[in-house]
């Protein structure tokens, strides 16, 4: 979904920089020059967020700022500079931000604020703390930022709603609760949770020094005293929700085929023991089968390693269409491997032979080279523990389909 963002911003060459900007980050944005016209577009549109200049011919002073807050539109405000009073009306409301217009920098901020925004709807957050008032505290702040947000009593609380909500990616825990205080929540959390996977931050009342060193022992990334100002709050959260999706990029690059984009090797070995020892204890059979594109090498050598990596994109493509629930991956070169984790034996040699033929059919209308290409596929069906051995048997009737001449499944 595209979301729609107001600027409103006087002068033109700030405004088409704000708009492409937008723009970059996927959204549609639409610009007013004034509070006027800025009230005329809030009439007829709803909007995800707006970038509001302080400074406006008809709202000199920030007067905009309670018409976008007002229309519960989360607002960045832009100001040429932040004086004590300009900073004190910006402070009265519940602004996302504010950015100072001063260099360059500020608008490499505002780019990152506004890719932020459509991303928070996707993180759910835990806030567990006993206090009512600060719980509620804590939740509008991140409401106003657009996040999911949980909401836990105490310690043991937190740990029921983490398992019934396996998303959940920030766990934001006070330290004093009854029943189960923050760093015990926290060392509970670390004993179930990588930190890969959830970002706790540590928040407290408490004047002892050695409190934050104890979270972060227990497996806090971070720490916040109480009270804490909002903006720190925003600014240690997003660090840590941004560490996540580093790490989750990383991951994926990790487990993903470069070219073709399919789960790679690595990914196929992690996901395949894992299947296996489920059907190991259930007494099922294993299915597995290897596929090759028939004389891959002349391809390349009549068409050029480019026109070749084309093919191999496009098989990767089909493979969609007939095997989306099943484990695919290609495993070097022109060969790719299915794990077959649902359906009947007979259904699965079906899948395989309607794919043969369907690429032997259709392979010419691929890729732009129009290179018509077959493929053999060994099967491999039976009660055997250990996945290379599957790959072993499924490989030697991969074989025995090219020397029976290629285009054939075999089984
Ligand atoms: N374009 C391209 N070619 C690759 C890639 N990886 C491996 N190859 C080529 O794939 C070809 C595989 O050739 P062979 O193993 O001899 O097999 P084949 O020509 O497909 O013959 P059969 O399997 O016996 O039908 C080699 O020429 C490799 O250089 C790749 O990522 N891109």
């Amino acid at each position: 979904m595209t979301h729609r963002i107001l600027i409103i911003e006087d002068t033109p060459a700030i405004a088409r920089v704000q708009k492409h900007i937008a723009i970059s980050c996927g959204y549609e944005a639409h610009v007013a020059q004034s509070l006027e016209q800025a009230e005329a577009l809030i009439n007829k549109h709803q909007y995800f967020c707006a970038v509001v200049d302080f400074i406006l011919p008809d709202a000199p002073n920030g007067e905009a700022i309670p018409v976008t807050i007002k229309a519960e539109i989360p607002t960045i405000v832009m100001t040429g500079n932040i004086d004590n009073q300009t900073r004190e009306t910006v402070d009265k409301y519940p602004v996302i931000d504010y950015i100072t217009k001063e260099n360059k920098q500020a608008y490499h901020y505002l780019k990152k604020q506004l890719a932020r925004l459509p991303r928070n709807e996707d993180v759910k957050v835990l806030v567990v703390e006993d206090s009512r008032h600060a719980r509620m505290y804590i939740s509008s702040l991140l409401y106003r930022h657009k996040y999911q947000v949980l909401e836990a009593v105490d310690g043991v609380d937190a740990l029921e709603v983490l398992q019934q909500n396996p998303d959940v990616s920030v766990i934001i825990a006070d330290n004093e609760m009854p029943r189960m205080n923050g760093d015990e929540l926290c060392a509970e959390i670390r004993r179930l949770y990588s930190n890969e996977d959830k970002v706790i931050i540590g928040v407290s009342g408490s004047n002892s020094p050695h409190l934050s060193a104890r979270f972060l022992k227990s497996g806090a990334n971070d720490y916040l005293r109480k009270p804490f100002n909002a903006e720190e709050f925003y600014c240690r959260l997003s660090l840590n929700v941004d560490m996540l999706d580093h790490i989750a990029t990383i991951r994926l690059q990790a487990n993903t085929d470069y070219l073709t984009k399919l789960p790679n090797r690595r990914y196929f070995f992690g996901q395949a023991n894992q299947a296996q020892k489920i059907r190991t204890v259930k007494q099922q059979i294993s299915q597995v089968a290897m596929i090759d594109i028939d004389h891959f090498k002349r391809i390349n050598d009549d068409h050029g390693h480019d026109a070749g990596d084309d093919v191999l994109v496009a098989i990767a493509k089909t493979f969609d269409k007939f095997f989306a629930n099943e484990l695919v991956a290609r495993l070097g070169g022109e060969e790719f491997v299915i794990y077959f984790l649902h359906n009947s034996s007979e259904e699965n040699l079906e899948s395989l032979k309607k794919f043969r033929q369907y690429i032997e059919l259709n392979s010419s209308s691929f890729t732009p080279h129009k290179i018509p290409f077959t493929i053999s596929i060994g099967l491999v069906s039976k009660h055997e523990p250990i996945i290379d051995e599957l790959l072993k048997e499924a490989d030697k009737k991969l074989y025995e389909a090219k020397e029976l001449g290629r285009n054939k499944v075999v089984s």
